[in-house]
């Protein structure tokens, strides 16, 4: 069997302890794999990104990153900045942080404000970007590391659609690579195109996982689109 680069088993969390917000939600990230997290508004998406995370105060829970992979990289959905430095400056930060040498961090960095059509914005500050523009800044400080796992929350929100060509473009080389991918969306036409395999969360728990294939049959719709899938299996 294929080696899972990420691993995760959570029995309960949440943000007060004993008080589960999610419960049963399991999942694993495999190499060059995409797999979606999707359900409604306060299903419990960010709230699972954010136990894998070790964000949250409460969590029964195992997460094994595996081998060489515990390399990997968050993209939140709310852009974090700070208001004084540049998006150049942002970048260089987050390579010191990833350890990167100086001629490594410069190209990387060019080839994804040119990716991002960013390059005019390199020596501005992000107080003065649109949303859009933040989203790409939080986007290519988490390309920048090249790591082995993308835990990403809501991406396609304030992307406009050329920004998503050029997202999926990419990230589909990170796969390429070898990089796996956790997603949470709402977009779920896109979701339908890109992922490998899906998690429906709703109320705190999994609906339904696997293929589209394994959707469908959950939702006793063999022919139907994802969103239709959803539909019935959240209401
Ligand atoms: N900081 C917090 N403190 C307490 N409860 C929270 C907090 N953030 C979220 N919750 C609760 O946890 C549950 C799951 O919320 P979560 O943010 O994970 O939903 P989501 O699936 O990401 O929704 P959306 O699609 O709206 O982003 C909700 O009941 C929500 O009220």
């Amino acid at each position: 069997m294929e080696e899972s680069l990420l691993e995760v088993t959570i029995e309960k969390a949440g943000y007060e302890t004993g008080k589960a917000a999610i419960r049963d939600v399991s999942l694993t990230v495999k190499p060059g794999r995409l797999t979606g997290l999707i359900g409604p508004n306060g299903a419990g998406k960010s709230t699972t990104l954010k136990a894998i995370l070790g964000l949250l105060p409460y969590g029964e829970m195992s997460v094994k990153f595996s081998g060489a992979s515990d390399h990997y990289a968050y993209i939140p959905e709310q852009p974090v900045f700070y208001d004084t430095l540049t998006l150049w400056e942002h970048l260089g930060l987050a390579a010191a942080v990833y350890g990167m040498e100086e001629p490594d961090f410069e190209r990387e960095a060019i080839f994804l404000l040119e990716k991002f059509r960013m390059m005019e914005a390199k020596d501005q500050l992000p107080g003065s970007f649109s949303k859009g523009m933040r989203q790409k800044m939080m986007l290519m400080i988490g390309f920048l590391g090249r790591p082995d796992v993308y835990i990403v929350d809501e991406p396609f929100i304030g992307l406009d659609p050329r920004a998503t060509k050029d997202f999926l473009g990419l990230l589909e080389e990170e796969r390429r690579r070898g990089a796996g991918v956790l997603m949470s969306t709402h977009v779920l036409d896109t979701a339908e195109r890109i992922c490998d395999e899906f998690i429906l969360i709703s109320g705190g728990s999994v609906k339904a996982s696997g293929t589209l294939e394994d959707i469908r049959s959950a939702a006793s719709m063999p022919e139907a689109a994802l969103f239709d899938c959803f539909d019935v299996l959240t209401n």
